[in-house]
């Protein structure tokens, strides 16, 4: 167990055991600490008493920046690298090859730009694997599907091109994790495939590796004829991914760079809330890889800035975000309604750490006999994190969450909440008690929104309060703990957003602040916490049969459908009778996952009637729209 998740153990903040009453065991804040017997009610303490309470640990704070005012950390950029393309100064050539004459043309070797992609060994601010990244060998893999090709071992050229072996060295890359393993041999087979694999394993190098091999082997696709001529200069990438936050899509653009470096593959990188007259002059200057939000591809596939005749490659990250109710519309439009080759003549490619039923159901329409490949159980949390889940009235949040950042290690902390205003309202909080915060969600600019994460990559602010916009995909090394001070209400977004935390085989700790305004996912906590390995707090399964007992019998008590939408739906019935299903390939096929065959079926493991929990509902608010964002 980590150092931090040690601490955490020992905090008195809860000692988890029958809380849900209002009983002695829910959070106590410090200056009632020592006071028990007195009656504590839910309602017993005035709110001033705890918000504007003087904290011990704050005074002789200097882990915690001592005075440093809550704008100091919001002024500079530090080394945020968003939304500009090539390395500084060198004009846009640096690190480019050429395709010439059927020949792949790799640029010279350029020191200075290695070294701003890939960093040093001992570079904090890049992700450097943990002592557990030989662990995810031991997670079974499920791969279903007609004929699914053999997994690789190792990263080799072939069937791996030359030079992008090279980039995977150069990022200090010396194993595939299970869903590059197959993923590599699968897309390099021309499969669709819907890939879902843990929070923090990889999956952007799973879709980045096959596809700029192949690109790299067989050089870029020659422009329709009839579009050669065209008035308007248009970009023809042969890839395209789609990322649903502005963040996430300069991530993956990112380590775009760093593969594709030397190559002639060119990425590039257009979101919303950025000027687009300079992503219109950078698609200019040649863009074969694109990474896109929704919204802001739409916009220049109307001005007839991009074409994606040429597509060979649709990739879907976070692809049950990009198919739920917020996103679908804008997906059908892109894929459907402009120039994109049909299903039949590209390859589409989705992964995610969450796949939902519902959300498999409506992926069909976008594939074609796809591989369906599930490392662990999917939408499962990863092993590396270390989970905690405390009962606190929502009123002793903000003493609670004190407590817990006063016994933080030196790493970072992200701090989820619901609402963008409580965003605000926290983080002002926590700069008033001289803790170095800032926040990230919808109604920030994108400025603001780049400042902050910066100041939060670099150290200089170390908590981060975000809402939905931060759950999902960002790669923020030294993360060591995510606090949940509000549960989302769905359990999805649970999985995504503590896996910010414990990445490449590092260890992580999360924290959640569960009452019981949180019962609608309490079956699917219980759920996650066991297949995980985690304690279950007593309080938790007390509210279960609570919850379970109110809502017999009648619809819209547990919202989820979670314990039917663990594997490929195809396997469970849901293809209408296609001839799906074929073979199945173990890993590791240990561990209980490919055994039951029991999954969607009442009384999951975890239950002890054996009783349905309902599955009427739908899948809560996976399909909120952006604006909550
Ligand atoms: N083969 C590898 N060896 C070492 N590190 C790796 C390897 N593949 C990926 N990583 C690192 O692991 C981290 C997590 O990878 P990535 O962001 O692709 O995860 P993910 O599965 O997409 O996560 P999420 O579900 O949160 O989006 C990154 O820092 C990445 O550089």
């Amino acid at each position: 167990m980590s150092d931090l998740a040690n601490k955490m153990e020992n905090l008195s903040v809860n000692d988890n055991k029958g809380a849900q009453n209002g009983g002695d065991s829910s959070y106590v804040p410090p200056h009632m600490r020592g006071k028990r017997g007195g009656s504590r009610g839910g309602s017993t303490f005035a709110n001033n008493d705890r918000d504007s309470g003087s904290y011990s640990y704050f005074s002789g704070g200097n882990k915690r920046g001592g005075s440093r005012n809550g704008s100091s950390f919001f002024g500079g950029r530090g080394g945020g690298s968003f939304g500009g393309r090539g390395g500084g100064g060198g004009g846009a050539t640096r690190g480019v090859g050429r395709w010439s004459g059927g020949k792949h043309v790799p640029a010279p070797v350029d020191e200075a730009l290695e070294l701003q992609l890939f960093g040093t060994a001992d570079d904090s601010n890049f992700q450097s694997s943990g002592i557990n990244f030989d662990h995810y060998d031991d997670i079974p893999v499920e791969a279903s599907g007609n004929e699914v090709p053999e997994p690789i071992s190792e990263f080799t050229s072939p069937p791996l091109d030359s030079l992008l072996l090279d980039n995977i060295m150069k990022a200090r890359f010396t194993k595939p994790t299970p869903v590059q393993k197959y993923s590599v041999p699968i897309i390099a087979a021309k499969r669709d495939l819907m890939a879902c694999a843990q929070t923090g394993s990889g999956k952007t190098g799973g879709f980045l590796f096959p596809v700029l091999s192949e690109s790299f082997a067989n050089g870029p696709a020659p422009v329709p004829e009839q579009m050669a001529n065209s008035y308007i200069k248009k970009a023809f990438p042969t890839a395209v991914v789609l990322a649903p936050t502005r963040e996430l899509a300069t991530q993956i653009y990112d380590e775009a760079k760093k593969f594709t470096y030397r190559s002639w593959v060119r990425p590039g990188v257009v979101y919303g809330g950025a000027d687009i007259g300079s992503q219109i002059r950078e698609l200019n200057r040649g863009c074969d890889l694109l990474v896109a939000t929704p919204g802001r591809l739409s916009d220049l596939l109307e001005r007839g800035r991009i074409s994606l005749c040429n597509i060979k490659y649709l990739v879907l990250d976070e692809a049950d975000r990009m198919l739920d109710m917020g996103f679908e519309p804008q997906i059908r439009h892109i894929v459907d309604g402009c120039d994109m080759p049909s299903v039949d003549n590209r390859q589409t490619l989705m992964f995610s750490a969450t796949f939902p039923m519902d959300i498999q159901h409506l992926a069909r329409d976008f594939l074609k006999d796809y591989v369906f490949l599930s490392v662990g159980r999917v939408g499962s949390t990863s092993e590396n994190i270390t989970q905690h889940v405390l009962y606190v009235e929502d009123m002793d949040k903000k003493s609670a969450l004190l407590d817990l950042l006063a016994a933080s290690d030196d790493g970072l902390t992200l701090i989820f909440v619901e609402t963008k205003r409580m965003a605000d309202a926290l983080t002002d909080f926590l700069i008033m008690q001289n803790l170095r915060a800032t926040a990230i969600h919808g109604d920030r600019s994108q400025v603001e929104r780049e400042r902050a994460l910066a100041a939060f990559r670099s150290g200089r602010a170390n908590l981060l309060v975000a809402t939905a916009v931060a759950a999902r995909g960002l790669d923020i090394p030294n993360v060591t703990h995510v606090i949940n001070y509000d549960l989302p209400s769905d359990i999805d977004d649970y999985v995504h957003r503590i896996g910010r935390t414990g990445r490449a085989g590092n260890t992580g700790v999360a924290t959640a602040f569960f009452n019981r305004g949180n019962k609608n996912v309490v079956k699917e906590m219980i759920e996650l916490l066991s297949e995980a390995k985690q304690e279950v707090p007593e309080f938790l399964n007390q509210l279960a049969r609570e919850s379970y007992g109110s809502s017999r019998g009648g619809r819209g008590g547990f919202s989820s459908n979670r314990s039917s939408s663990t594997r490929d739906y195809r396997r469970m019935g849901g293809n209408g009778g296609a001839s799906y299903g074929g073979s199945s390939r173990g890993g590791s096929s240990s561990g209980g996952y490919n055994k039951g065959g029991s999954w969607g079926s009442s009384g999951s493991s975890w239950g002890n009637s054996g009783s349905s929990w309902g599955n009427s509902g739908s899948t809560g608010n996976s399909s909120a729209s952006n604006s909550w964002w």
